[in-house]
């Protein structure tokens, strides 16, 4: 198996995009699908609520759902040590900011995420586990089949999209 992680802010498009692979040939699964089939979770996160998931565990199961060419998509799917590459997709704080109230997140939940977002944490969390195998795609003002062409591209060697190369630390700023 060959397994390609692909991660970001909630709500940037991996799931979208994840979906485009699939259609592609690609073995798909998400982070939140295996924790729930198979319990992973270590309990609830004391300050915001939420379960919080047993990534160790999750990545010694991938196997069992992903066969071939794999993607694993979540916003945590980069803390598996087993990815063989990571893409990070990437969104313009504002446009993000639309969607996520789209959503009916609350104001705060949105802020945390747009700042995030702003701060790279997805990017520099990939890169101290995985370095050199993490590529960062802008996909502001793309369509998902742009995105997912420039994915094929990165796996078919294109050796642009390092990290680093998007930066939205103007937002933070405004
Ligand atoms: N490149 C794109 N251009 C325009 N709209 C997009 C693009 N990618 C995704 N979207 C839209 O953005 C919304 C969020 O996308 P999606 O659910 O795929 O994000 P996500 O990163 O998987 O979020 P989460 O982490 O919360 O699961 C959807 O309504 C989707 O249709």
């Amino acid at each position: 198996m060959s397994l390609i992680c692909i991660t970001g802010t909630p709500g940037v498009g991996k799931t979208t995009i994840s979906g485009l692979l699939r259609e592609r040939g690609f073995s798909v699964v998400s982070v939140n699908e295996i924790a729930e089939r198979e319990g992973l979770f270590l309990g609830r996160d004391p300050l915001r609520g939420y379960l919080e998931v047993d990534i160790e565990g999750l990545c010694r199961s991938v196997e069992r759902y992903l066969t071939g060419k794999a993607v694993l998509e979540g916003h945590l799917s980069h803390f598996c040590r087993k990815c063989d590459a990571v893409i990070v997709l990437r969104l313009d704080p504002e446009v993000l900011r639309e969607r996520l109230l789209m959503r009916g997140y609350p104001e705060d939940k949105v802020q945390e995420n747009l700042e995030a977002e702003a701060l790279d944490v997805c990017t520099v969390e990939a890169h101290e586990i995985h370095g050199e195998r993490v590529r960062e795609v802008d996909t502001t003002g793309k369509t998902p089949e742009e995105v997912a062409d420039i994915i094929m591209d990165i796996l078919d060697g294109d050796e642009g999209y390092a990290p680093g190369d998007v930066d939205f630390s103007d937002w933070l700023m405004g």
